[in-house]
């Protein structure tokens, strides 16, 4: 039927056609592969930030090889007869499962979380009220023994689950047409990109909020298990159903919107990232000489002078903060306060252009995301206030705009 976002849908689907057992054993198997791979050993062994009682918890790298042994698993699965275009057949009773397993799931970590002591409790997610507390998550990084559960189901089971679905559907497209339109090609390489990034740059993750300040609760459990690879994967499913006629110049201008999009979020995130590793790293080395008045007036830590020497490319400028840690004021962060969302919104865009512009439902992810983006930077700017104070002001009457230079 023809696909519809506004108004009701056609038809509800009765609980025989979300119920089967099946999904649920498969959904159940691919958590399983996904757990057994990220036990595997690891590149790297990273530290995250400090914890309430000092400690650090190690993380495993790992996320980049699971994908790829994913993949290597899956080819031989199919050369091996693997059915994978049965896949998008299931895609409803596979995210009634996924969703049961996420509702468990947090029922059990909530359950967990009452022998927790005080200090392996989240910020928030500790009202006493039981619904809300179930829904945010009441421990900030439960695990058993070294198997973090937070960190393990933030992008593995869901991202790779993702690109997964993606490409049944693109196969069954094939089986279909003949061969994947352009359309479906640019969609599976626009997200393979994206989820190949956020894998290899999986170390990135433990300074999200997510990691740092959000318990592990329904909210989390449920986005990452069942939301993210049934919904970011609307693209694909409205093409396999609604094939769209694509020529090559306009898919040329779309690859180019990604690229951007693309070269933004990643030098944006990657110029944070090299900054709060190492503040004097000679790519942006840097310090901002006004706030030295303030630091004066007992305001602000000021730091001392840039290290010239150091300064192999032209210097990124900064503001200190009283916590001792700097914030950039120029290069990407110095044109908006949130580039990286910047770039992701137009990576959205662009995988969202290849369907046409005729149906809302293709843009469905764009605009969750750009709400999800306002709500996620305003909840971060008021940390960053209180965090920060002053300097922060002073951040903000630099670079007035938040995400869209001139816009918002
Ligand atoms: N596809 C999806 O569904 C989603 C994608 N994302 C993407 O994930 C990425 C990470 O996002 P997110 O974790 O929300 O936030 P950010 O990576 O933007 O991190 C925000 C933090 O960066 C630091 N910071 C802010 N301004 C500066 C500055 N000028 N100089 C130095 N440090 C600064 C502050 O922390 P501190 O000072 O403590 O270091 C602040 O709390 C983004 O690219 C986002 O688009 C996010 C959510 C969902
Ligand atoms: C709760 C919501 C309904 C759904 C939230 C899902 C998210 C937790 C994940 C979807 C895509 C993500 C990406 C990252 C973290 C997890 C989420 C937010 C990264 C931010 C991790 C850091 C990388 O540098 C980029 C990643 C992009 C995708």
């Amino acid at each position: 039927g023809p696909a519809r976002l506004l108004g009701p849908p056609p038809y509800l689907p009765g609980l025989e056609e979300l119920w089967s057992p099946w999904a649920l054993l498969l959904c159940l198997t691919w958590l399983g592969l996904q757990a057994a791979l990220y036990l595997l050993p690891a590149r790297k062994v990273a530290e995250g930030q400090e914890l309430k009682d000092k400690s650090r918890l190690r993380y495993p790298i790992n996320g980049f090889q699971a994908l790829v042994l994913t993949a290597l698993l899956v080819g031989l699965g199919v050369s091996a007869g693997l059915p994978l275009s049965a896949l998008p057949e299931m895609l409803l009773p596979l995210a009634f499962a996924a969703t049961l397993t996420a509702f468990i799931f947090s029922l059990l970590l909530y359950l967990k979380a009452l022998l927790a002591p005080a200090s392996a409790l989240a910020p928030g997610g500790n009202s006493g009220n039981l619904i809300y507390d179930f829904f945010l998550g009441r421990e900030l990084n439960p695990r058993i023994c070294s198997f973090d559960f937070k960190y393990f189901c933030e992008l593995r089971p869901g991202l790779i689950g993702w690109v997964l679905i993606n490409l049944a559907l693109l196969i069954q497209e094939a089986e279909l047409r003949g061969s994947p339109s352009l359309a479906m090609w640019l969609v599976n390489g626009f997200q393979l990109l994206y989820v190949g990034d956020a894998l290899w740059y999986e170390e990135a993750v433990l300074t999200t909020m997510d990691i740092i300040h959000d318990g592990f609760g329904f909210m989390l459990a449920f986005g990452d298990l069942a939301w993210v690879p049934f919904t970011y994967s609307l693209q694909a499913q409205f093409l396999l159903y609604h094939p769209q006629p694509l020529g090559w110049p306009l898919a040329s201008f779309i690859c180019l919107i990604n690229a951007v999009g693309y070269y933004i979020f990643r030098g944006a995130n990657s110029q944070k990232n090299t900054f709060r590793k190492n503040p004097s790293d000679p790519r942006v080395a840097g310090e901002l000489g006004f706030l030295g008045a303030m630091s004066e007036m007992g305001q602000l830590d000021f730091q001392g002078s840039p290290h010239p020497a150091m300064c192999l490319s032209p210097d990124l400028e900064t503001i200190s903060t009283a916590t001792g840690r700097r914030l950039l004021v120029s290069g990407w962060w110095g044109m908006v306060r949130h580039p990286n969302y910047l770039g992701d919104l137009i990576m959205a865009l662009a995988w969202s252009l290849p369907c046409g512009v005729f149906h809302l439902l293709p843009y469905f992810y764009f605009l969750y995301f750009t709400a999800l983006l306002v709500h996620r930077e305003d909840r971060d700017e008021r940390q960053c206030r209180q965090k920060y104070g002053l300097a922060w002001h002073e951040y903000c009457r630099r670079v007035p705009y938040r995400i869209v230079p001139y816009v918002y």
